[in-house]
């Protein structure tokens, strides 16, 4: 036999991808793959330097930090801000003030040429509205070949590629069936496949489960889970659903335009306080860079914290309590 006979075959390009994945062949992002320091954004609405003019400040001062490899869930409720860091991270609107950047790209400085090669190599985006992800008269195995083909994947290829990424979703079998004919977590699925087919190193989801029932929501992130773990891609989520929580390692709150707190879930086994469930919630406020922290609302009522909290700082925690001295002129 000659060496060539002995070559194995060439492997799949996904097979690559999950080698290096699994490898951390890709460079590490430096401070995160996802950093916002600051960010804000402004909606002027009404006629332009007139008066009447609304102001809304969609996000104000927004921090946050998602390392390369990481699946994180952004939650917040309706008017929190939520959609608009999502459309400035996938290179959709620019922010007013701070910073953005992805992958070392700085969002708020890209030209137009950059911007749209940014969109099309950087990121993948899956929205909410399961119908607006596909076109509805190409198949699955089509929807996926299509965004190959504007990567520049050959022809030959795009076929078991598409098939690849299907079966990774575990929708290979569906292949051949035009959305219609495929229920509604069916057709996020495929999104999910449209959105990784250009290898980006960070998929954004705009509320994807948002018009599926729970059961289909958990297999939803079930599939993003296995992008995560299978490609190294890394994961945004948001959502208006606390519940995300329990479906994802880290959820990060964001109120009025700010990230204020985060949940993390670790194994129990992976703590001290070990219990006998899979997995354990711990709340987390978020300290921006200068020092400022904002309290849950719950802790905050419960305890009558208001206008001025007592601190004390121990060996190892900072004790904050209800203001006694109101009334008493000083402080004691
Ligand atoms: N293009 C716009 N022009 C003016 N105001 C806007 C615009 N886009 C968003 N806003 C405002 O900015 C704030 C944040 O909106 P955003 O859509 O980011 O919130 P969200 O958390 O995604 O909400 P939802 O869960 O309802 O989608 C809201 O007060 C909204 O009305």
């Amino acid at each position: 036999m000659t060496p060539a006979e002995t070559a194995p075959p060439a492997p799949p390009e996904l097979a690559d991808l999950r080698a290096a994945a699994l490898q951390g062949a890709r460079p590490p992002a430096r401070d995160g793959l996802v950093v916002c320091e600051n960010l804000v954004r402004i909606f002027r609405t009404g006629p332009a330097g007139r008066p009447g003019g609304v102001e809304v400040q969609a996000l104000q001062g927004l921090d946050l930090v998602v390392a390369e490899g990481e699946l994180l869930a952004v939650v917040g409720s309706s008017g929190s801000g939520k959609s608009t860091l999502l459309s400035i991270l996938a290179g959709l609107d620019r922010p007013s003030a701070g910073t953005a950047r992805v992958a070392g790209t700085d969002l708020a400085a890209l030209g137009r040429r950059a911007r749209t090669e940014y969109r099309r190599r950087t990121v993948g985006v899956v929205r909410q509205q399961t119908g607006r992800n596909l076109l509805p008269y190409l198949t699955a195995r089509e929807n996926v070949q299509l965004p190959l083909g504007y990567a520049g994947l050959a022809r030959a290829k795009r076929p078991p590629r598409a098939a690849e990424l299907l079966d990774l979703l575990g929708i290979g079998r569906l292949a051949h069936r035009r959305p219609a004919e495929l229920s509604g977590g069916e057709q996020q699925r495929v999104a999910i496949a449209v959105a990784l087919a250009n290898e980006p190193r960070l998929l954004l989801a705009d509320e994807p489960t948002g018009e599926l029932d729970t059961a289909t929501a958990a297999e939803i992130f079930a599939a993003l889970r296995e992008a995560n773990r299978e490609l190294g891609v890394t994961v945004l989520v948001v959502t208006h659903d606390a519940l995300v929580s329990e479906q994802v390692r880290r959820t990060v709150r964001i109120r009025d335009g700010r990230t204020s707190t985060e949940v993390l879930r670790r194994r129990a086994d992976e703590g001290e306080r070990a219990g006998s469930h899979g997995l354990v919630g711990q709340e987390y406020a978020v300290l921006d860079r200068v020092g400022r922290l904002q309290l849950p609302r719950e802790f905050t009522e419960r305890l009558a914290l208001r206008d001025r909290v007592r601190l004390l700082l121990e060996a190892d925690h900072i004790g904050v309590w209800p203001d006694q001295t109101e009334g008493e002129g000083t402080e004691g």
